[in-house]
């Protein structure tokens, strides 16, 4: 296989560019795509991160876009891409190739975002460019297409670059839409580091006995690209990842988070540590459009210092800035093929490279096993470090806002963590909580479902002498709010108590009257009970007298002595 631009059948214009770029050889994925491309048929690469794919597609598109009769309103190209990042630096690398094109214009290109214009600037884009090719992401093409403003019918060529993504779960309902309304009448391309791990939704692409290319790198990564992980307890990730930032010697270092909330949380902190020669930027999925693709220029065109980009897999395919040699992750990607790809942001095209992963002591130790069954060789380090309090507790406690950020941050965390792909190694249960709070710079556990079933063990302050009565939002507004709420709540509480006092108050005057009325019942009962003894005593004692009394005057009326007068009864009336 010849490695020669030269002996490439494209067009002298394509040839100039590629050797002004610099490029005085093909990669062994050029060399081996772009013929076979070149002579209309389907294609599935899979090559190492870092191995020129792009220009494997970008040149033969070139080519073929010299030779078709262009009609106004309709596509001759499309290529998607999942990141709005990487459509961007795909439209880039046209670019910098149509510069030496010596028909100026002849073959144009749209670039095509969600979240930058409306749908009728981009439609009013189109018609103004009438563009042979469009760059774009799932999400606006599918929206235009719908719109039935482009047509597609004389589309040539179809390239899904990072193809295993764009075909998963996350595009399913856009990209069916997309591959349902072009003509089967294609060259389809599908490039990826890790395209084999889709290899059941490849058919939805309506590929067509395609040529699989497969440039197999040894340890599944370019060589000049060393892997390395280090085992640390959550509390101490802070202090590690300052530790080397601080001391290795690199230009630009990207460091993977899990979320966004972290990215923004954390880069709030760092933001602070202004007496070092580090460079802090932020990016990830849900900042708006624009802000994106300008953090990402401003820390591609940094050259003096250290520069860090903070990020989450929104920058983990396919971009390439040159100068990046160091790469961090944090915690490993919940989507296994990630961990090359954000690995891949170094150690591109022979440039020299080194990514560290940080794993929680315990059973993510097992993640080194998995990535050896994939054939990915990766070292251990052992850096000593400082783990002394990194201050991020002191920070949050300057501003109530900022614990709540931690605790939102903390909450997405478990979340995240929860649905890692490979839950036989990433299990919730088995996290150290309180180490992980404090990682998180927390004061007290927030109350969530997957901390609940585990709470017999987990304590609910980590420190707990702060006063929470008195811990202030800086925000005036909020502060106000807060302490507003404060009174009422405490007015609550206070009614609250004066009620379940009266409560119990009138509970008791109303047993004490219940015993009185009881009481009351008995003597009256007793008295009752008296009376009625007395009475039949007294009726008794009566009863003799009038007996005696009777007897008296029966003795009497016999010896004839008797008033009848005082007789007060016979015998038999007795
Ligand atoms: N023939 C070549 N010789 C030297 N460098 C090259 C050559 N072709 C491309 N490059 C450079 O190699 C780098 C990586 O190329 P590219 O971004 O296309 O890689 P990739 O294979 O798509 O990687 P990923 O899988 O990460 O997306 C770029 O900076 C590019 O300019």
């Amino acid at each position: 296989m010849s490695l020669d631009w030269s002996d490439l059948q494209v067009s002298k214009w394509l040839k100039d560019a590629i050797s002004s770029m610099g490029f005085e050889k093909m990669t062994t994925v050029q060399a081996s795509a772009i013929p076979i491309f070149l002579q209309n048929k389907d294609v599935i690469v899979e090559a190492v991160t870092g191995s020129g794919k792009t220009l494997s597609f970008v040149i033969p598109i070139l080519e073929k876009m010299n030779k078709i009769q262009h009609q106004k309103g309709h596509v001759n190209a499309i290529v998607l891409a999942p990141t709005r990042e990487l459509s961007m630096q795909i439209e880039k690398v046209f670019q910098k190739v149509l510069d030496y094109n010596p028909n100026e214009n002849s073959i144009r290109t749209q670039l095509i975002l969600g979240g930058v214009k409306s749908i009728e600037e981009d439609l009013e884009a189109f018609k103004r460019l009438n563009p042979h090719i469009i760059i774009s992401t799932p999400g606006r093409l599918h929206e235009l297409i719908k719109a039935k403003k482009i047509k597609t019918n004389d589309l040539e060529i179809l390239i899904l670059d990072e193809a295993d993504r764009l075909l998963d779960l996350g595009f399913s309902k856009e990209m069916d839409f997309i591959l349902g309304s072009l003509p089967k009448q294609k060259r389809t391309g599908l490039f990826s580091a890790t395209i084999s791990t889709a290899f059941e939704t490849l058919h939805k692409t309506g590929i067509r006995n395609p040529i699989k290319i497969k440039v197999n790198a040894k340890n599944n990564k370019p060589k000049s690209l060393q892997m390395y992980y280090q085992v640390v307890k959550p509390e101490h990730k802070l202090n590690l990842m300052f530790h080397i930032l601080n001391t290795y010697h690199f230009q630009k270092a990207m460091v993977y988070f899990p979320t966004c909330a972290s990215v923004d949380y954390y880069y709030q902190f760092f933001k602070t540590f202004k007496e070092y020669d580090l460079k802090f930027f932020s990016l990830h999925g849900k900042l708006k459009t624009p802000a994106r693709l300008k953090t990402l220029k401003n820390f591609d065109e940094t050259k003096s210092g250290k520069s860090i980009l903070m990020t989450t897999d929104v920058a983990a395919r396919g971009i390439d800035i040159d100068d990046v040699d160091l790469i961090i992750q944090l915690d490993p990607p919940t989507d296994p093929d990630s961990f090359l790809h954000r690995c891949g942001r170094t150690g591109r095209a022979g440039r020299f490279g080194e990514a560290i992963t940080f794993l929680n002591e315990g059973r993510e130790e097992d993640y080194i096993n998995f990535l050896e069954v994939k054939d990915v060789e990766i070292n251990e380090l052992n850096l000593s470090f400082d783990e002394t309090d990194i201050g991020l507790r002191k920070f949050n406690l300057a501003d109530r806002a900022r614990h709540d950020k931690a605790v939102r941050t903390f909450v997405s965390f478990i979340r995240y963590y929860s649905k890692h792909s490979i839950n036989s190694i990433f299990r919730v249960k088995d996290i150290d909580f309180i180490s992980l709070g404090k990682f998180y710079g927390l004061t007290r556990m927030p109350s969530m479902p997957e901390i609940k079933q585990l709470s017999n063990k987990i304590p609910e302050f980590i420190d707990d002498s702060i006063n929470w009565d008195n811990f202030k939002y800086l925000n005036e507004e909020k502060e106000k709010s807060r302490l507003d709420e404060l009174a009422k709540e405490k007015l609550k509480v206070e009614r609250k108590e004066q009620r379940k006092k009266k409560e119990e108050n009138s509970a008791w005057s109303k047993k004490v009257m219940k015993k009185q009325v009881r009481n009351e019942k008995n003597i009256n009962k007793r008295d009752l009970d008296l009376v009625m003894k007395d009475d039949n005593d007294k009726d008794n004692q009566e009863r003799e007298l009038d007996w005696k009394d009777l007897i008296t005057q029966e003795k009497k009326k016999r010896k004839g002595n008797v008033n009848n007068q005082d007789v007060i009864g016979t015998f038999d009336d007795l």
